[in-house]
């Protein structure tokens, strides 16, 4: 009898392979870096083969460190980075092209042409997404357009296009010898591809961005017993073992956040933040500047939505003062340099790198750091840094409650960032809300893990999942409403100072 599960988190930074125990306890995992390819400003690849390469190296290490194989998994989860884009032949099993990740800006001008020309409206009624940089839809239109003979390959129904989840499936079912073309419907969710209410390819959708059908993969729900098929033998695993659930990651965070019921929230601290609210079987459209999309779904049962707010820029802040800056040497500094100091010296950095997502959605925002003076030092900018990332989740905070009329009472959160204690204390005071991080803040892979082991029985139903959900820490406000309103202001003037940058008026 197989007593694990295991789980795959294809991210943006990182490929890392994690088994579970019945109790949702961590067993073992193994994780690699990949690289961030920059060949232009704004532009954000990776090399599809080396990812695939560490996804097969983290399967293999984790497990061996385990003592287990393959016979002892019940299901093999996958989760992923969504939007970013894979095209590649179906015959040769080579990428046509790099990887274009979610964060990369170079069709700003096919978003910008497609609210010019009026198409706006529809792509948000239909996909619940506003025109932007950030999904799948328009970077495989700039690859049809820029890869030579692309275009006819795709039509023919030999290049295939798939978000990296979908990659990794089609390689770990064998491939070029009949690997599945198969994603979930959370990862197709965020193509601008797809109708939110029927779950299928929506052909106006298609037409706008001249993508042919026979490119795309089949949509299937995120726990499947039989629609992903099972790993090739001669794959990392050495032998079948059935990939029964699959889910963006953030969909999966909120999976691992056992967020099942209508009006549950988690807030996710990776290279980004992404906070998804679960909506029910209610497709919840935003006026305030959030995404509508579909959270998960489980067998054949009804789709679950969410509405999310998506923040390209967070963790990523931190290492780029590692990086470029380098004024720390590890993320984990910034805890220490910004403790050093009271508050942020009048210091707002907002790290607009990719523009600025949700709720404000602009691409012609860019990065700025005000309110310098000669007062500052590391420790201010340190600090600052860390408001960012919290100040952004309070923008997204605010807009889900005028969307959706619930308000936080506590905010649970997981992922790289919320090591951080220092952070946490600082998004509770600017939120004014308690937050809440579980015992394994691994949420990610749990989620795609409970999807999979959900499928074939190894998990009875989500309140046996509900009793793993266990709390490690609590961060209770301490500023006073004051405090948080003069903070605030500040950073609604850093915002402003972001604006109208960059030109990014269609031709
Ligand atoms: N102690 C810390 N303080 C602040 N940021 C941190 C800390 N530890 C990790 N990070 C940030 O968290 C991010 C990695 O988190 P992770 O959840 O693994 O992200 P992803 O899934 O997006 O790859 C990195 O951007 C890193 O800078
Ligand atoms: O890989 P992460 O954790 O940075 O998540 C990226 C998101 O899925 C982008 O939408």
């Amino acid at each position: 009898m197989a007593e694990y599960v295991g789980a795959v988190d294809q991210g943006t930074t990182s490929t890392r392979f994690m088994i579970f125990n019945h109790d949702g306890e961590e067993v073992a995992r193994h994780q690699l870096e990949h690289e961030q390819i920059m060949p232009k400003a704004g532009w954000v690849e990776h090399d599809p083969i080396e990812i695939w390469e560490r996804t097969s190296s983290v399967i293999q290490t984790a497990l061996s460190r385990a003592n287990l194989t393959a016979a002892d998994l019940a299901a093999v989860g996958i989760t992923n980075q969504r939007e970013t884009t894979v095209v590649w032949n179906k015959n040769t099993g080579r990428p046509y092209y790099n990887a274009i990740v979610w964060q990369d800006t170079r069709t700003d001008k096919i978003a910008s042409r497609l609210e010019r020309d009026g198409h706006g409206d529809l792509i948000r009624q239909r996909a619940g997404l506003p025109p932007a940089t950030y999904f799948s839809g328009g970077k495989i239109q700039w690859l049809l357009e820029n890869v030579d003979g692309l275009r006819a390959d795709a039509e023919k129904g030999d290049a295939l296009f798939g978000t990296t989840d979908c990659w990794v499936t089609w390689n770990l079912t064998g491939g070029t010898e009949g690997g599945r073309h198969v994603t979930d419907v959370t990862n197709a969710s965020r193509t601008m591809l797809m109708d939110l209410e029927t779950c299928q390819w929506d052909d106006e959708l298609l037409a706008l961005f001249n993508i042919p059908k026979a490119m795309l993969p089949e949509i299937v729900s995120s726990s499947d017993a039989e629609a992903y098929g099972v790993t090739d033998p001669h794959g990392p695993f050495h032998a079948e073992v059935p990939i029964t659930g699959v889910l963006g990651d953030q969909q999966a965070a909120t999976v691992g956040q056992v967020c099942f019921a209508p009006g549950e929230a988690k807030n996710t601290y990776g290279t980004g933040n992404f906070m998804l609210l679960n909506t029910g079987e209610e497709l919840v459209r935003s006026n305030a500047g959030l995404l509508t999309t579909v959270c998960y779904r489980f067998g054949n049962n009804k789709p679950i939505y969410a509405l999310e707010g998506s923040i390209a820029v967070t963790g990523s802040a931190v290492q780029w003062l590692r990086d470029q800056l380098g004024i720390i040497s590890g993320a984990a500094d910034t805890e220490r340099l910004a403790g050093q100091v009271e508050d942020n010296g009048g210091v707002y950095f907002v790290p607009a790198f990719s523009g600025l997502f949700a709720p404000y959605w602009r691409s012609d925002a860019r990065g700025v750091i005000v309110g310098l003076s000669r007062y500052n030092t590391n420790a201010h900018l340190a600090r600052a840094t860390l408001e960012a990332i919290c100040y952004q989740s309070k923008d997204v905070a605010d807009a889900m409650e005028k969307d959706s009329g619930v308000k936080l009472e506590v905010l649970k959160v997981d992922g790289g960032v919320t090591a951080n204690n220092l952070c946490m204390q600082i998004q509770s005071d600017i939120l004014g809300v308690e937050v809440s991080r579980p015992v394994l803040a691994e949420t990610t892979c749990l989620g795609a893990a409970y999807a999979a082991g959900l499928a074939v029985g190894f998990w009875k139903d989500t309140d046996e999942l509900r009793a793993n959900w266990h709390e490690g820490n609590r961060w209770k406000p301490e500023w006073n409403d004051e405090q948080r309103a003069e903070g605030y202001v500040g950073w609604r003037k850093a915002i402003d100072r972001t604006l109208n940058w960059v030109d990014v008026d269609a031709d």
